[in-house]
């Protein structure tokens, strides 16, 4: 603000004076276009967007109540076997009152998408933007596409009281295994975890149990974090049991 009186500019709490006086406002910086837009691709940028998409997430999400995340193959068709099991999986998490939550993509997380969304339950997408862009699928009644993979990560854990995953590659191990180290280390209370499929993640369970606890990798107890299973209604109850 100018004072013309005394020659003073204020700029907040400071008092500038005579050659210091800006020779523009800081509204008229904010306003007046032009000059280089190479700052939209530093990282303090980033760290807004950043923060900008938690808080789209949070706000989002808040009031969803109960929920469990369903993880899974992006590759999954339709006449697979696993993707009418992920379809009834989640229709009977939605009878059970819980909103389903999943990637947001094709395969597996349409799947679960579906059962929900035709339960008439809630049936959430949360997206990631990709270089080949999918799109979220069609059966998601409340999406939400993220930038950055850990946003996206920090919601399927804050807003779910469980994971079930279904058979999948790179992706769902990575799910998987985060949702592991949280659990393993205390950084989440009771966090029930279910694979589905016996035949798919049997290689994976001897492994963890003859390579990684026998080699004092892992403590026994941390093998009781998962939950094996081939029935859907027994992976249900699992969740419910534990809620
Ligand atoms: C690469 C392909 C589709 C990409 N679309 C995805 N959309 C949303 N979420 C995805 C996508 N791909 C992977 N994910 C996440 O990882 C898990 C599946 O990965 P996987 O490697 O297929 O196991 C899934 O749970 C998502 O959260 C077409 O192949």
């Amino acid at each position: 603000m100018a004072d013309h009186v005394n020659n003073s500019f204020y700029k907040g709490p400071v008092r500038l004076r005579g050659d210091h006086i800006p020779a523009s406002t800081t509204d008229q910086r904010l306003l007046d276009t032009g000059g280089s837009a190479d700052w939209v691709h530093t990282d303090p940028w980033r760290v807004l967007r950043i923060q900008a998409e938690f808080v789209e997430g949070f706000g989002q999400l808040a009031e969803l109540g109960p929920a469990v995340s369903v993880f899974g193959s992006a590759r999954t068709s339709p006449d697979d076997p696993l993707y009418e099991a992920a379809r009834e999986l989640a229709a009977r998490l939605c009878r059970a009152g819980y909103a389903v939550v999943t990637g947001g993509g094709p395969g597996a997380m349409e799947a679960a998408n579906r059962g929900a969304h035709e339960c008439g339950g809630v049936s959430v997408g949360l997206g990631i933007e990709l270089p080949h862009e999918q799109g979220l699928n069609e059966f998601v009644d409340i999406g939400i596409n993220f930038r950055y993979f850990f946003v996206r990560k920090t919601m399927f854990v804050k807003y779910s009281q469980g994971f079930v995953v279904m058979p999948g590659g790179f992706g769902t191990l990575d799910e998987l295994f985060e949702a592991l180290t949280l659990a393993q280390t205390g950084k989440v209370t009771t966090f029930p975890i279910v694979l589905f499929g016996t035949e798919y993640w049997g290689g994976l369970i001897d492994w963890i149990r003859d390579t990684m606890l026998a080699d004092g990798k892992i403590s026994p107890a941390d093998l009781d974090l998962i939950h094996v299973t081939d029935d859907v209604e027994d992976a249900v109850a699992w969740f419910v049991a534990r809620d």
